[in-house]
């Protein structure tokens, strides 16, 4: 196995290959439009390979011939304090060969140079003209590793506003922080939508182990049910509501933070006591103090961290109260682990890349629409849901960098729920439907509830199922069984293509030792860092939303025509007859609505 040792306290000091005073032109240094993906020399060899080699694959033959397929194909990356995190890709439809090509690809599309660019500030989002700088909100060498925004180095910031998160969190935790009737915050309730919403409730209840006492609630639908049944179970008293919004104008939050502070003041009764009981994580000072918190309550980024790669940022404000700042600081120090694994290692021992790249091969070699994150961690309930924005949010565009429409398949659908639930759901359809579904495996080897035999039955599951897939059951197999079990000659035979499985699916499996702040913090910038990759082959612009815009456009219209009973002509026959229903329906002035 390819065992690589890193420590984030000491990263490996490699000289920069190039010099980035963060002003980069983006389309010079690592950044420039590539030439067309597809007719790249190192993309029209992989193509080859797939259609003489790669296509005709059967991973479980791969194994058969090659008693040594898990240790060539495997990573491990050793941590300072939480043992090794194991990357085992060898469950994959191709061999080294194909990997080399890859290799190359990578090179090609100039993805090392990018990597560096993007560490030292470059314009990666040059559709918005940002940098894209979420590794610095992670830098735990700050006094080695300036990184310039605007000329100025950033990070003293970053500090100043983790000492701040630092000094209130730890105030709010022993009580030293008081509500605006003088009792202490037993609740805290997240307000933000996307990424200042998905990153902190993913964590929070990730590392639910490493609890504080505060209990945490995040709204985050405009749907008014939401805050509903929040505001129902906590105390305007001893409650913390956090406002958490980059712009601190998208709709949804704003209204539920509206709604919060009526609720709020109809008990609290003025408007002074907001001072306690809200605060806000955003980059629109202006907009804050119009909305009546108090800028000493407010906890600042900057336009250089996207919004999905945030929970870095003071949006982990939820975070640092849910299970401790020290615990918060572990998840960055974490991160900036595999920050300096994908920055340092070389590209055939890289995780990051070997993800992106495997997902590149079926995505475009062989037609896969979906990936799956299947974790074996019941915390990590909320982990798909929280790359579905990551991935889909940024790899979802069609459009290369010099402006032209791609010919070739981008970002998957990103989905998944928790093993064994998954088990006895979808997986059906991975083992034996028409789609190939790759899919990753994510678990961890000790439980934080090791009761009775709970875990290793989990760990069984799991490692049958990445069996399962790979080797499926040959009809040979099958009919062994069958007959085993005396079954009729014709029933046998009715039965046996049902009992057949071609196997052949791939899997990987990411493994640490147990779920830490630490461990969880290098795995998520491990999918980060992927997506990333991915971004520089497919040449398309990763740190952009454009694609969420135009539904938020058409409802600011929408949303006066609903306030009237005039008739709504202006849109498609279904939208405006849709409308028609909903007037026809809604309840009437004076109505009442019985349950
Ligand atoms: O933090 P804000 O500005 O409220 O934005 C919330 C979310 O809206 C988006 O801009 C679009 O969904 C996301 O990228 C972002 O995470």
């Amino acid at each position: 196995m390819a065992s690589q040792a890193s420590s984030a306290n000491k990263p490996t000091k490699k000289p920069c290959l190039i010099t980035c005073t963060g002003k980069c032109n983006p389309y010079r240094i690592g950044m420039e439009p590539r030439p067309c993906l597809t007719g790249e020399p190192a993309w029209r060899k992989l193509q080859e390979y797939f259609n003489n080699k790669g296509s005709k694959f059967h991973i479980r033959d791969l194994f058969e011939k090659d008693a040594c397929r898990f240790g060539r194909l495997s990573l491990k990356l050793t941590t300072p304090n939480d043992g090794d995190i194991l990357i085992d890709y060898s469950k994959n439809r191709i061999d080294e060969e194909g990997l080399k090509l890859f290799f190359q690809l990578c090179k090609d599309r100039r993805l090392i140079e990018a990597r560096q660019c993007i560490f030292k500030g470059a314009k990666m989002n040059f559709t918005e003209g940002r940098q894209v700088l979420h590794t610095a909100l992670r830098n735990r060498d700050p006094e080695n590793n300036p990184i310039l925004v605007d000329g100025k180095d950033c990070l003293p910031d970053v500090k100043a506003v983790l000492e701040h998160m630092k000094e209130f969190s730890d105030q709010v935790i022993n009580e030293e922080w008081k509500g605006y009737s003088g009792k202490p915050i037993t609740d805290v309730v997240n307000i933000g939508i996307g990424g200042s919403d998905l990153g902190p409730l993913m964590v929070t209840e990730a590392l639910k182990p490493y609890a504080t006492k505060l209990k945490c609630h995040f709204v985050s639908n405009v749907d008014g049910t939401h805050i509903a049944e929040v505001l129902k179970k906590v105390d305007p008293e001893s409650t913390l509501f956090i406002i958490a919004s980059k712009t601190f104008t998208t709709q949804e939050t704003i209204t539920n933070a509206m709604t919060a502070k009526d609720w709020f003041l109809e008990k609290a009764g003025n408007e002074e006591a907001i001072k306690k009981n809200f605060v806000a994580l955003s980059t629109n000072k202006e907009k804050v103090t119009e909305f009546g918190i108090d800028e000493a309550n407010m906890f600042g980024f900057w336009d250089w961290v996207g919004g999905r790669y945030s929970l870095w940022s003071a949006i982990g404000l939820s975070i640092c109260l849910a299970i401790g700042f020290k615990n918060f600081e572990k998840l960055l120090d974490g991160a900036y682990f595999m920050d300096q694994h994908f920055l340092n290692e070389p590209l055939e021992k890289n995780a990051p890349v070997i993800l992106a790249c495997l997902g590149i091969w079926y995505s475009n070699f062989f037609g896969a629409e979906t990936h799956a994150l299947l974790p074996y961690d019941q915390y990590l309930h909320r982990f798909a849901a929280y790359f579905q924005q990551g991935d889909m949010e940024s790899n979802g565009k069609h459009i290369t960098k010099a402006g032209n429409s791609v010919n070739y398949h981008t970002g998957p659908i990103v989905w998944g729920e928790p093993g064994t639930n998954g088990q006895h759901a979808f997986y059906q359809l991975i083992h034996q439907g028409t789609r190939l579904i790759p899919a990753d495996f994510i678990m961890p080897v000790r439980s934080h509830n090791p009761i009775g035999n709970h875990h290793t039955l989990l760990l069984s599951n799991f490692l049958a199922q990445t069996e399962a897939l790979m080797k499926g059951k040959t009809e040979e197999e099958a009919r062994k069984e069958l007959e085993a079990a005396k079954m009729r000659p014709d029933d046998l035979k009715k039965l046996l293509p049902h009992k057949t499985f071609e196997g052949n699916r791939p899997t990987n499996s990411i493994l640490v030792r147990k779920f830490t702040p630490f461990t969880l913090g290098a795995i998520i910038a491990m999918y980060e860092h992927k997506i990333f990759v991915q971004g520089i082959i497919w040449d398309i612009n990763s740190y952009d939303q454009y694609g969420v815009e135009l539904g938020k456009q058409l409802a600011k219209v929408i949303e006066p025509e609903l306030s009237n009973d005039d008739e709504i002509k202006t849109h498609d026959s279904s939208t405006n007859g849709l409308i028609s229903f909903i007037k026809e329906n809604k309840l009437k002035p004076g109505e009442v609505e019985g349950k």
